[in-house]
């Protein structure tokens, strides 16, 4: 039989490439050659008009715990075949390099860094895999999560997908991502326990059926619970389900809080209306209606347009997978590297298609706020030693440079963090309120036209001079190089 080996560390979660590319870096001797790699996504998902940056506290988990165990070690020798001197390297690996990172609730666009790291190109090839893992999935969740929030507004969102998730860690770091993202509950009791968020739930329909009829299972769940919202549409809605929840929340009084019931199939506008004007009849005019059934942005505003008269929603497949895009497509890509002679030199991936053609450099990303109105003029994002006018800042598109603008009067806040300097942990993780209250001070500043669910206005993400002429400069070496090799 195959020997078991124990999952004790995170730190094999990575490509096999990765751990190849380490062996020749090291056997080479270049594996402790400075190296800056970025991570950003290209084309925003879901048609959306900006992401919400989420993953940073997993990332920094991740880099915490990334040594190789013995049972790592054992694996690669016996299973993969790797040489006894490799694995000694390995054994003492620990992660010593440097991240910049925005923070979590940030808004984020297509082609800028959100995650930095600056580290020795072993460190630096070992974690990417993992770190694009978090954040490809948690950024796609938080930003379907907002689009879905912005359409519920006012009323409450609560996370209900946890059996629809793409396995446990999904559903659980899904529901974080929803949460970061204004949703106010989920029904996941362990994401409740591991991030404070608030629990919420009615029942199943498997409740009514395990009774057998509506009017006994409502009245033994509100014997054995205070807070009551009853599931009306395992029969006929209209003539059993909201009836039935009626009597019992009648007889019970206020033995009982009767928040109300939830719709789960139908006509969620119809019946909504009808179960509403029931309710009132009854008297129970502060009585709740939630309703769950596919739901996303879409099914909502459609709702909401027929006048539906639903107070919670609860959302699951169409949030917890992503339904409409499976990925967010983020990358890791080196745009600078130290040579013999110590210096860093930048490096370039050109591409046929322009929009998938690296920046080369190290960069820093700046949020032009507009003194005035306070909004978001645009990103700006210079070279790392770059110092930015304070007066008058000229911003052009990247490739269709003939769209610029003057920006006066403005404050240019830098939109990355030091989370770890030289190995060490620096950053002070923001709680989770913090995170989800500092998205909502982003979306204020952000003008309406890039927030609309669709067809919003492209935000502006310019390059400074600096880094546009370097980017050229990187263009035309690799084309002149190319042109020699011919000849
Ligand atoms: N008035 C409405 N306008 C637009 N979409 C609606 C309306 N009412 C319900 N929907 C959506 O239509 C879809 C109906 O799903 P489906 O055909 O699976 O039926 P269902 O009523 O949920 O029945 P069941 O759960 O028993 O399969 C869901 O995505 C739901 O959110
Ligand atoms: O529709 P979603 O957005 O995915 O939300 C989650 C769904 O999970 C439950 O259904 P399920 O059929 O699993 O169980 P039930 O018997 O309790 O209805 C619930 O009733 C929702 O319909
Ligand atoms: O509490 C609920 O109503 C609930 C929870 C998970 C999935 N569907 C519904």
């Amino acid at each position: 039989m195959k020997h078991i080996y124990h999952d004790d560390s995170l730190t094999l979660h990575t490509d096999l490439y990765q751990i190849n590319m380490t062996e020749t870096y090291w056997r080479d001797g270049i594996h402790n050659k400075r190296a800056v790699f970025e991570l950003f996504f290209r084309k925003l998902p879901f048609g959306n008009g900006y992401a919400v940056f989420a993953g940073l506290e997993k990332v920094i988990q991740f880099i915490q715990g990334f040594r190789f165990s013995e049972e790592d070690l054992e694996y690669l020798k016996n299973e993969v075949g790797y040489k006894e001197d490799f694995l000694a390297y390995l054994k003492e690996l620990r992660f010593t390099g440097s991240i910049r990172s925005m923070k979590e609730g940030e808004l984020v666009f297509g082609n800028e860094p959100i995650i930095r790291v600056d580290a020795p190109l072993a460190e630096a090839q070992l974690i990417e895999t993992a770190l694009l893992n978090i954040v490809n999935y948690q950024t796609l969740i938080a930003t379907k999560a907002s689009r879905i929030k912005q359409v519920v507004g006012n009323e409450v969102a609560m996370e209900f997908g946890t059996r629809r998730a793409q396995e446990m860690d999904a559903a659980i770091w899904g529901t974080r991502a929803a949460y970061l993202a204004g949703f106010e509950a989920t029904s996941n009791v362990r994401a409740g326990k591991m991030f404070g968020i608030p629990v919420a739930g009615t029942h199943a329909h498997s409740m009514v059926q395990a009774y057998k009829d509506e009017y006994t299972a409502f009245h033994k769940y509100a014997e054995s619970h205070k807070d009551c919202v009853f599931l009306v549409d395992t029969y006929d809605t209209l003539r059993l389900g909201v009836p039935n929840a009626i009597k019992v929340a009648k007889e019970l009084g206020d033995k009982i809080n009767f928040i109300g019931i939830r719709l789960d199939s139908g006509d969620l506008a119809y019946l909504s209306k009808e179960a509403r004007k029931l309710l009132d009849k009854a008297g129970f005019t502060e009585a709740k209606i939630y309703a769950s059934s596919d739901l996303d942005e879409h099914t909502i505003i459609n709702l909401k347009a027929q006048g539906a008269k639903i107070d919670s929603w609860g959302i699951g497949t169409k949030l917890i997978t992503a339904y409409d895009q499976a990925a967010l497509g983020a990358v890791y890509k080196i745009v600078t590297i130290e040579e013999e002679n110590g210096h860093m030199e930048d490096t370039i991936k050109i591409s046929s298609n322009p929009e998938k053609v690296t920046t080369p450099g190290m960069k820093k990303v700046y949020r032009i706020i507009n003194n005035t109105n306070h909004h978001a003029e645009g990103d700006y994002i210079a070279l790392e030693d770059e110092k930015l006018p304070e007066k008058k800042l000229r911003m052009f598109h990247p490739t269709h440079t003939y769209i610029n603008k003057v920006v006066t009067n403005f404050t240019a806040k830098e939109l990355h963090e030091d989370i770890f300097t030289g190995g060490e942990l620096v950053y002070e993780i923001p709680c989770l309120e913090e995170s989800r209250e500092y998205l909502k001070q982003n979306l204020d500043a952000l003008w309406d036209e890039y927030k609309r669910l669709m067809n919003p206005e492209d935000y502006p993400l310019d390059l400074s001079q600096k880094c546009w002429d370097n980017k050229m400069k990187n263009i035309q070496e690799v084309k002149d190089k190319v042109a020699a090799m011919k000849e």
